[in-house]
């Protein structure tokens, strides 16, 4: 996979060389290229934004250099982009809310063009002119609004990589966590390790006792109570064909 990165704050993006995304990279499933958009200014001042048409507060980013930017981006194209090109992702607090599904689906894209926003955002045109070139998908990590779009790059980044194939050692986990399709996009279970009993706290007995067939049945309950009591909203969309009502009263 390449992901492209365009951005006023380049350093911000330095996480994506740690851990599993910048291991990914060492072993070549990953090729991440993070772009400053300043180099595609022709003032003094490497200006990339103005005040906004209409009035009203704050600076709008202009069309100009991410114009310049993005062409620049979609003309170097990575072996296997395929016919489609890239998703061109635009964090936004108008976006969709960026979720597991959403991940699974661009985890199996060769090809993710981030444009990270600032100020008041990026000028409206910008996104009108892709639309007619590439996917465009405007995203937001939730019903709160941040101050750009590199933290929304760096967490869906990280959401998406660890599903790419060979990126986490053992695949079988990502199968059994929250949200997992394959979980049924349920909350995950409560998680225990040794010592069996720490201030007074036991381990629930039946995840000692070696019955494989109880601990996953305990499991599958605990994940529905928990999903059931803390999100309302997973549990309206859940599949009837695979959990209902009898299954969410435990
Ligand atoms: C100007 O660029 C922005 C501003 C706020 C913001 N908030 C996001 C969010 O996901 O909440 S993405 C994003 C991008």
């Amino acid at each position: 996979m390449r992901l492209d990165v365009v951005t006023i704050f380049p350093d911000y993006l330095a996480p994506l060389q740690l851990s599993l995304i910048g291991r990914a990279q060492a072993q070549g499933l990953l090729d991440v290229r993070v772009h400053d958009l300043r180099e595609h200014t022709h003032d003094r001042h490497r200006t990339v934004d103005d005040t906004p048409y209409g009035g009203g507060a704050g600076l709008v980013m202009k069309p100009g250099p991410w114009g310049e930017a993005l062409d620049a981006v979609l003309a170097d194209p990575p072996p296997g982009a395929g016919q489609d090109g890239p998703v061109l992702l635009v964090p936004s607090p108008v976006g969709e809310v960026f979720g597991q599904r959403a991940a699974v689906d661009l985890a199996a894209e060769p090809w993710l063009v981030f444009a990270c926003g600032r100020y008041e955002g990026i000028d409206a045109r910008v996104v009108e002119h892709y639309r007619g070139r590439v996917r465009v998908r405007e995203v937001s990590l939730g019903d709160y609004v941040l101050n750009g779009g590199e933290v929304a790059v760096l967490a869906i980044t990280e959401a998406v990589v660890r599903l790419v194939p060979g990126v986490v050692g053992n695949a079988a986990s990502l199968t059994e966590e929250s949200h997992a399709p394959e979980h049924d996009g349920l909350l995950e279970h409560p998680a225990y390790t040794k010592p069996a009993s720490w201030r007074g706290l036991d381990v629930p007995t039946v995840l000692a006792g070696g019955d494989h067939g109880a601990v996953g049945r305990w499991r599958r309950d605990e994940a529905l109570r928990r999903t059931a009591s803390r999100r309302p909203d997973v549990v309206a969309r859940l599949d009837p064909a695979r959990c209902d009502a009898r299954d969410l009263a435990v």
